[in-house]
């Protein structure tokens, strides 16, 4: 199934449960505006490559559009699509102003040099300027790219506009970026796994992590998670995977990723095939790299008792159906996540105020936001008996329903 039918199939089954008028359910899912532009640069060498960029605003209903862009050679229109009505969701979840967006371009961008990448960033923000802005879509890095990007898209920007540092979150900390926005996700994700593991007596310290993805996400989390106790004991990426039952040593693996470009050749650990990383033996599965990956080819094999979506909609809704037979529990990522879309909001906030917090009080506000929505959530499971998939999208779907009534149709 694909990301667009998977996640719009959880919309409607939340829709459901919350009884809403059909009428209201078609405009909530369709997008609020679709946008499709060609980037087309000269390469290093001379020669000229053509790219399709996009970026989907779903929905404004609540604040401004927000969400990440992503570079990846598998980014298209329905991917773009799904990634920006999850954003909407996990906004609304997050409780923060927002609505929902996300952007990408299909695109390799480790075959493009550095000077390629920001030529092209720059080429989709001269098609995007008119469409973004503080008080209407507010664009954040996301896969296959970093704080670099969005300092190019604001230097852009800024071509055409007046200088506005809030027209994009996780910047560089020397052009406006917060403290701690590099680490959010996955400091979020840590937050996430402590409020579910204490549900069932349990702690980071005494369980086993395998991670799928090394990137800004996974390595975090597995920083975070290590420094928390916790036994990280298989972590893979594009380059492959290494385990060890022991628990991998996290600081030198993340040094020895920097320096090969990959955790692929690790000499603290066993090469591990990156196909079966995901069925490995282990108490919390964290899938931190791309969508569908947990499907029903493997869901079946599945071993983790907890899996905790860092990645957004890793888990296709057929492999949930298994899992849940297994009694496997799934964290979903409109809330897993969020703590990334959670500390852009306090960037944003930090820009508008011109004036900056210091990391400690952006990392208690950020679990205080974490804490609660997990509170909010396991509510909505209560009140419709669901499972907590079905209570972070009644909780999302909910709040963005409840914005739309009130703002009206007026002509
Ligand atoms: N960045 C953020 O703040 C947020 C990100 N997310 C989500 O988290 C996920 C990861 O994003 P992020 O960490 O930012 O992205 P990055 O580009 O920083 O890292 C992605 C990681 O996934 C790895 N990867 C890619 N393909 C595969 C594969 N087939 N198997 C195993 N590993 C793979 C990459 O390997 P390599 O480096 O070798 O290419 C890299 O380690 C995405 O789903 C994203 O949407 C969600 C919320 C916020
Ligand atoms: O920080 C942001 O605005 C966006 C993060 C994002 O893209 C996501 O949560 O998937």
């Amino acid at each position: 199934m694909n990301a667009l039918a998977a996640t719009s199939r959880n919309f409607k089954q939340a829709a459901k449960l919350l009884g809403l008028d059909s009428k209201l359910e078609k405009s909530l899912l369709i997008p609020f505006r679709e946008i499709k532009v060609e980037c087309t640069i000269p390469k290093d060498d001379g020669t000229l490559a053509s790219f399709v960029g996009f970026r989907v605003q779903h929905d404004n209903a609540r604040g401004p559009m927000k969400g990440g862009i992503r570079y990846h050679h598998e980014v298209d229109l329905d991917e773009v699509n799904a990634l920006a009505q999850l954003m909407t969701w996990k906004t609304a979840l997050a409780n923060i102003p927002y609505g929902g967006a996300k952007g990408g371009i299909g695109c390799s961008p480790g075959e493009l040099s550095i000077s390629e990448l920001e030529r092209l960033t720059r080429v989709f923000t001269q098609k995007l300027h008119d469409c973004i802005g503080i008080h209407t879509d507010v664009p954040a890095p996301d896969m296959g790219t970093n704080s670099q990007t969005v300092a190019w898209i604001l230097d852009e920007y800024s071509k055409f506009h007046v200088y506005s540092p809030a027209v994009v979150t996780g910047k560089p900390v020397d052009l406006g970026g917060s403290l701690g926005r590099d680490a959010a996700t996955g400091r979020g994700v840590l937050f996430a796994t402590e409020a579910l593991l204490a549900e069932y007596g349990k702690s980071i310290s005494d369980q086993r992590f395998v991670i799928q993805g090394f990137g800004n996400v996974g390595s975090w989390a597995a920083r975070l998670i290590n420094e928390a106790g916790g036994k990280v004991i298989a972590v893979s990426d594009v380059t492959g995977a290494v385990k060890s039952h022991n628990g991998l040593n996290i600081p030198k693996l993340l040094e020895h990723s920097m320096e090969n470009r990959g955790v692929k050749g690790f000499s603290g650990g066993d090469a591990l095939d990156p196909k079966s990383l995901l069925t490995e033996d282990c108490d919390v599965l964290i899938p931190a790299a791309l969508g569908g990956v947990i499907n029903r080819e493997n869901a079946d094999d599945i071993r983790a008792k907890f899996i905790i979506e860092a990645a957004n909609h890793p888990t296709d809704p057929e492999a949930d159906e298994i899992l849940s037979k297994k009694g496997v529990l799934i964290l979903p990522d409109i809330f897993a996540n969020s703590g990334g879309v959670t500390v852009s909001y306090f960037e944003w906030v930090q820009n508008i105020q011109g004036f900056m917090w210091d990391e400690e009080k952006v990392n208690c506000e950020l679990k205080t936001y974490m804490t609660r929505g997990f509170k909010d959530v396991k509510e909505m499971c209560k009140t419709y008996n669901c499972n907590l998939r079905m209570g972070a999208f009644t909780l999302g779907v909910n709040r963005v329903a409840r914005a739309t009534v009130l703002r009206g149709w007026g002509a």
